[in-house]
């Protein structure tokens, strides 16, 4: 179906037939070249300050592309490290391969992919709301937290048994349970990388400080496989979400910054 911007045409590579802005200076993701990085000592001088709550998620729908949590943005805030302002959180998601597949991840690591990446947005307060942030060059800053396979993650766990309620695109339930995405940061969240870049979707807006962060965070090889268990809209009909990835773009002019030496 069109509608699957993965998998209609040649997906990915051919974004940039609607959406010129794809071969532009700064796309998301890239490849982090950790020979190339450049620790900057201010990041660590003012620290990257995540402050998340228990009831700042309301709701989680299934947007065609991934699952989607969002957020009123309440007690959920960014500020510090590359950040001159705070910035309130508005939604997360995430990025997935397929089966046995060691791709999924959107960013990679010295080009080594992890089995999924999610992202934690937040938008620059100092526009009035999120549609007028998400288009500013500083008016997103997106987490991007790695997943590896290992222990089960009991609180994505919470979060994945709505899956099965969210079966097609559009689909919404709210959530009526405390869910704190602050348990989706991992043990040691100082270790980060940042650069500017964009969204990984389209519209492709040149928009997002990404924070990247180094450690990522386990779960069970089955909790990967529950991501597959979404649906979405493909050429072929209905099937299994996944692949749901932009593989890295090239960096141009910008160099990635680190947070650690
Ligand atoms: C009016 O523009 C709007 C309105 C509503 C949502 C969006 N978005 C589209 C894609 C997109 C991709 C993101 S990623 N994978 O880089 O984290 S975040 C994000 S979004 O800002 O939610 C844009
Ligand atoms: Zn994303």
């Amino acid at each position: 179906k069109r509608g699957n911007i993965y998998l209609s045409g040649a997906g990915p590579s051919a974004w940039h037939e609607e959406y010129p802005v794809a071969k532009g200076k700064r796309q998301s993701p890239v490849d982090i070249n950790t020979n190339k990085t450049k620790f900057d000592p201010k990041l660590a001088a003012d620290p990257l300050t995540i402050r998340f709550s228990d009831s700042c998620c309301q709701s989680i729908v299934n947007t065609g592309i991934s699952f989607q949590v969002t957020s009123n943005g309440a007690g959920c805030e960014l500020s510090g490290g590359p950040l001159d302002s705070t910035y309130q959180f508005a939604q997360f998601h995430a990025h997935w391969g397929a089966y046995l597949k060691t791709t999924g991840s959107e960013h990679t690591v010295d080009g080594v992919s992890y089995p999924a990446e999610l992202h934690l947005v937040h938008w620059n307060t100092k526009y009035d709301d999120f549609k007028d942030a998400v288009d500013k060059p500083d008016g997103l800053a997106v987490i991007a937290v790695f997943f590896k396979r290992g222990k089960e993650h009991p609180g994505f766990g919470k979060i994945q048994d709505l899956f099965s309620k969210i079966p097609a695109k559009g689909a919404k339930v709210n959530i009526d349970f405390e869910f704190n995405p602050g348990l989706l940061m991992p043990p040691d969240s100082e270790n980060y990388w940042t650069y500017l870049g964009s969204l990984t979707t389209p519209p492709l807006y040149e928009s997002v400080t990404w924070i990247v962060m180094k450690e990522p965070l386990e779960v069970s090889v089955e909790q990967i496989a529950i991501l597959r268990t979404l649906l979405w809209e493909t050429p072929n009909g209905v099937s299994q979400m996944y692949n749901n990835f932009r593989p890295p773009v090239p960096l141009r002019d910008r160099v990635i910054r680190a947070s650690f030496g």
